[in-house]
């Protein structure tokens, strides 16, 4: 699974992208002769491998290796027994196998192609548009917790900590937080309709429902603010939408054809969503409250230096932390502060 996630990183920063590639993704998709002869698990996945490198389908193993063990009922190939993988497939797990692949051909991702994905060990309904959790959000999820873990004794009372997560998506962020902090209450907002009804699709599914509210609300108009059901935070969690406006256009094209772009577009320096959650943040946090956020590599000096324009919201970036790339993708900024 990390891999994957991996490779959409990698995709999103990477060069010589550039250009629509939205037409030929979806023209280039014909129709598979018959699969004669093929039939066992190992034959699809390689049949499949060729199939999806001949055609420049990223990942092509993986992602072969992911929809024949998914048809399959397993989550990974690896993971399959042993003896399905040389067991001849019924007609209709070919056919399976067929129409998803042919969609993986369409450069939909795989979570979206499998329809769920795991997060922090917690399987998620993927639904289009709403934004794929990534390996590195689970990052920032660790700092959180190890935030958490050290501030015990301010925040272990029932029903702390407190979190606001600003943008939740699919619930990625929020879910993993509340399974692992049994004490605690998120609220999570969104703008997009779809990715509120998945976060509540979520929350259900993991039984989580009862620590969580989900507000659909666009964090950037002033009015939505003045009814929270709980306050004020411990903490406020984001992974804004923050990539460069001129990056857009080079993002691959399964994020592009399927993502929608108002999780990625942070504004012409990426800063538009991240200001917005500095600037309220003062007003929703507790006096040593704090702000955990994902962003570009080039965020940290643009937020140090936007923090230091800004000294009437008594907020400090306290700690920057790299991702498992070595780049600096996380900040930690602390209230301190009226
Ligand atoms: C990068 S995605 C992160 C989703 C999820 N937290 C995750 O990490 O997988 C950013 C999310 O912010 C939401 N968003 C963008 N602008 C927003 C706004 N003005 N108010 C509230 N949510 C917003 C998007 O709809 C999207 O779901």
């Amino acid at each position: 699974m990390e891999l994957w996630g991996r490779m959409l990183w990698a995709l999103l920063s990477g060069p010589g992208r550039r250009g629509s590639t939205r037409g030929w993704a979806f023209s280039s998709w014909q129709p598979q002769p018959p699969l004669a002869g093929l039939s066992s698990a190992i034959e699809l996945v390689s049949h499949w491998t060729g199939v999806f490198e001949k055609r420049g389908i990223p990942e092509a193993r993986e992602s072969s290796e992911y929809i024949v063990a998914h048809v399959l009922g397993a989550k990974t190939f690896q993971s399959l027994r042993p003896a399905l993988w040389t067991q001849p497939l019924t007609s209709q797990q070919l056919q399976c196998i067929r129409e998803l692949s042919s969609r993986r051909l369409q450069r939909m991702p795989v979570q979206y192609i499998l329809g769920e994905w795991d997060f922090q060990g917690l399987s998620l309904r993927m639904v289009p548009p709403v934004f794929i959790p990534r390996p590195e959000t689970e990052e920032l999820v660790e700092w959180v917790l190890e935030e958490v873990a050290q501030r015990s004794h301010a925040v272990g009372s029932p029903g702390s900590p407190l979190i606001l997560e600003v943008g939740c998506g699919s619930g990625a962020i929020s879910l993993s937080l509340l399974s692992q902090l049994p004490q605690s209450r998120v609220i999570a907002v969104d703008k997009r309709e779809a990715a509120i009804s998945l976060t509540h699709e979520n929350a259900q599914r993991l039984r989580l429902q009862d620590r969580i509210w989900i507000i659909h609300l666009d964090m950037t108009s002033e009015r939505s603010w003045t009814h929270l059901p709980w306050g004020p935070m411990d903490l406020i969690v984001s992974n804004p939408p923050y990539v460069f406006h001129q990056d857009m256009e080079q993002l691959a094209p399964e994020i592009r054809s399927y993502e929608d772009p108002a999780a990625l577009d942070g504004g012409e320096e990426g800063m538009d969503i991240i200001t917005h959650i500095l600037a309220l943040a003062p007003r929703l946090l507790k006096d040593s409250g704090s702000i955990f956020l994902e962003v570009d590599p080039r965020h940290p000096e643009l937020v140090s230096s936007w923090l230091q324009s800004r000294p009437d919201l008594y907020l400090n970036l306290v700690a920057v932390r790299r991702d498992f790339c070595g780049r600096p993708r996380f900040l930690h900024i602390r209230r301190s502060g009226p």
